[in-house]
C-alpha cells in the first residue's frame, strides 16, 4: 500500500465516494432499524442529506473538498438517535463497502471515522 495515498484516493476519489454514498443511502432506506428515519424525509431533504454525506466523506478523507453542511451534533440534535440505529447505519456502510470490494483496511478506516462521531450523534 502506498502510504502517501490519502483515504480519499483509496476510496476512488469523488467518483468512488459518490457511488459508495449512493449505495449507503439506498441501504439505509431498506434498513429495518434505521430505514424509517430516512423514509420520513421528503425527496428534497433526502437529496440534500445524500449530497452532504458525500461532501462530508470526501472532505474528511483528505479530499480537495470543503464540507459545507451542518455539524454532526447540530444535524442530529432533536432526533434522539438510538445506539441500535447507529449500529444499523454503520452496518450499512460496511455492507456497501464490502459489495464494492474495498480492501479491509480501507473499510476499517471509514468505520473508525464513523465510530469517532458516535457521541456527537446518539442520544441528542
Ligand atoms: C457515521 C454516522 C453518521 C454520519 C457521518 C452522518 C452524516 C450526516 C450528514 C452529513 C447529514 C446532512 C447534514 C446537513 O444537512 O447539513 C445527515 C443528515 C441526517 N442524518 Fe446522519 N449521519 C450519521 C448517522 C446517522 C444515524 C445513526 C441516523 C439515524 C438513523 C441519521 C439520520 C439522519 C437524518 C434523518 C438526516 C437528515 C436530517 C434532515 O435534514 O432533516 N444519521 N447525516
Amino acid at each position: 500500500m502506498d502510504m502517501n495515498e490519502t483515504l480519499f484516493d483509496r476510496l476512488g476519489g469523488r467518483t468512488g465516494i459518490d457511488r459508495l454514498c449512493d449505495r449507503i443511502v439506498e441501504l439505509h432506506l431498506q434498513n429495518e432499524a434505521a430505514g424509517p428515519r430516512y423514509q420520513a424525509l421528503d425527496d428534497k431533504t433526502l437529496d440534500h442529506a445524500r449530497a452532504k454525506v458525500k461532501e462530508f466523506l470526501a472532505a474528511g478523507s483528505g479530499g480537495p473538498v470543503e464540507y459545507t453542511g451542518r455539524s454532526m451534533l447540530e444535524t442530529h440534535t432533536g432526533m434522539n438517535v438510538s445506539a441500535a440505529e447507529y449500529v444499523a447505519v454503520v452496518d450499512d456502510i460496511l455492507q456497501a463497502m464490502t459489495e464494492m470490494d474495498y480492501p479491509r483496511p480501507v473499510c476499517d478506516e471509514v468505520l473508525g471515522i464513523a465510530y469517532s462521531l458516535k457521541s456527537e450523534i446518539i442520544h441528542k
